[in-house]
């Protein structure tokens, strides 16, 4: 189906409501069989005033789980891995339940609990409490083992980091290298991803980059910079820093078939339900938007950042969109409007 030509108008707005409604400063950018549009509002840095711009660097957040999700989908092209195999085969003892698959975790049927939900309870505090820290993937198991299942492995969607951390074990061990010489083989080298970087445990944000400002609970209360941490948390779930251009060059990559086999591929493309007008697959999002058209990909929400990577069914148009702030629900509803503005076009007024 041809694509309605992008909103650029409609996408400028977009990101000055952002702004207007708590976002320092926003970024977009389009990417269209080699036409590229961008644009960009507000600052980088509260202190110094600089303007926020695409060639800023920042942390994408959850959308980390389409990079680790394609390295999995790889090891299983080079017959290292099973999605339907039980993740126990892959790392003895590891879980309590060896009905878990590869499968159920990259799509999030697992049913292991979100360690996040209990350090984030409190955002600022909780924060605080590990910006600085460095933990193992077993220590962020553990946090989840220690609380029940939420469903029996297969039976629903459930979003939970805990999966991507457990996805980011098995890279590491079939690799046999850290998840950072995964990346970089694989993805970020071969495709030229030069603003792509995956440097846990350090917390400094590599070269040119947005201060990262989160919001805190109590309304009214001043911004936090968030822009140190070492995103230990994450990891493997959403430690990633990129732009959008190379979050662009990714996606086109991914869905245009030139990471995979078209094999695995249609496997990341498997569906389950995912809440109101959204699935899942493996690692990858789909949403339905309001012109009937589908976009595949992913946001990312990492303390100071909110992040949309998505693009059309075979990667032929992408838009990559930040905010540098996060915990703020009204900019984040502005921020999926900018979907509608990249896909489906001048909103029937
Ligand atoms: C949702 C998003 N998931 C991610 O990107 C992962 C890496 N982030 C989270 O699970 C949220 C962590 C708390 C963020 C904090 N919020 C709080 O602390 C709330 N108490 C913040 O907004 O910065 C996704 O998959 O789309």
């Amino acid at each position: 189906a041809v694509l309605p030509k992008p909103d650029l108008e409609g996408l400028r707005g977009d990101l000055r409501t952002a702004q207007r409604q708590g976002a320092p400063g926003a970024a977009a950018r389009i990417d269209e069989h080699g036409t590229v549009f961008r644009t960009a509002t507000g600052i980088a840095d509260r202190t110094t005033g600089r303007a926020l711009g695409n060639a800023d660097r920042f942390r994408i957040g959850s959308v980390t789980k389409i990079f680790t999700a394609t390295v999995l989908m790889q090891l299983a092209d080079e017959h290292k891995l099973r999605l339907d195999a039980p993740v126990n085969r892959y790392l003895p003892g590891l879980l309590p339940d060896g009905r878990i698959t590869v499968r159920h975790v990259l799509s999030h049927r697992s049913g292991l609990y979100d360690y996040t939900n209990d350090m984030f309870a409190r955002t600022v505090p909780g924060f605080e409490a590990v910006r600085d820290k460095v933990f193992t993937y077993r220590q962020l198991v553990d946090r989840s083992l220690r609380r029940p299942r939420t469903n029996t492995p297969g039976a629903v969607y459930a979003y939970s980091n805990t999966n991507f951390v457990i996805a980011g074990m098995l890279v590491e061990k079939l690799t046999g290298h850290p998840v950072q010489t995964a990346y970089r083989d694989r993805i970020i080298e071969p495709l030229k991803l030069r603003d792509t970087f995956y440097v846990h445990p350090s917390t400094r944000i590599p070269g040119r980059h947005a201060r990262g400002y989160l919001t805190p609970d109590r309304a009214g209360a001043p911004l936090v910079d968030a822009t140190r941490q070492t995103a230990s948390w994450a990891q493997s779930a959403g430690a990633i820093v990129s732009t959008t251009r190379d979050l662009n060059t990714f996606l086109g990559a991914l869905l245009g078939g030139r990471l995979t086999s078209s094999a695995q591929l249609a496997q990341m493309r498997r569906w389950v339900p995912a809440g109101t007008d959204q699935a899942y697959g493996l690692g990858l999002r789909r949403r339905d938007l309001s012109c009937g058209v589908s976009v595949y990909g992913h946001t990312g929400a990492v303390q100071g950042y909110y992040t949309y990577a998505f693009a059309s069914k075979n990667g032929g148009r992408s838009l990559a969109a930040f905010v540098n702030t996060s915990n703020n629900g009204t900019v984040h509803t502005t921020m999926l409007g900018t979907l509608e503005s990249a896909f489906c076009g001048k909103r029937a007024k």
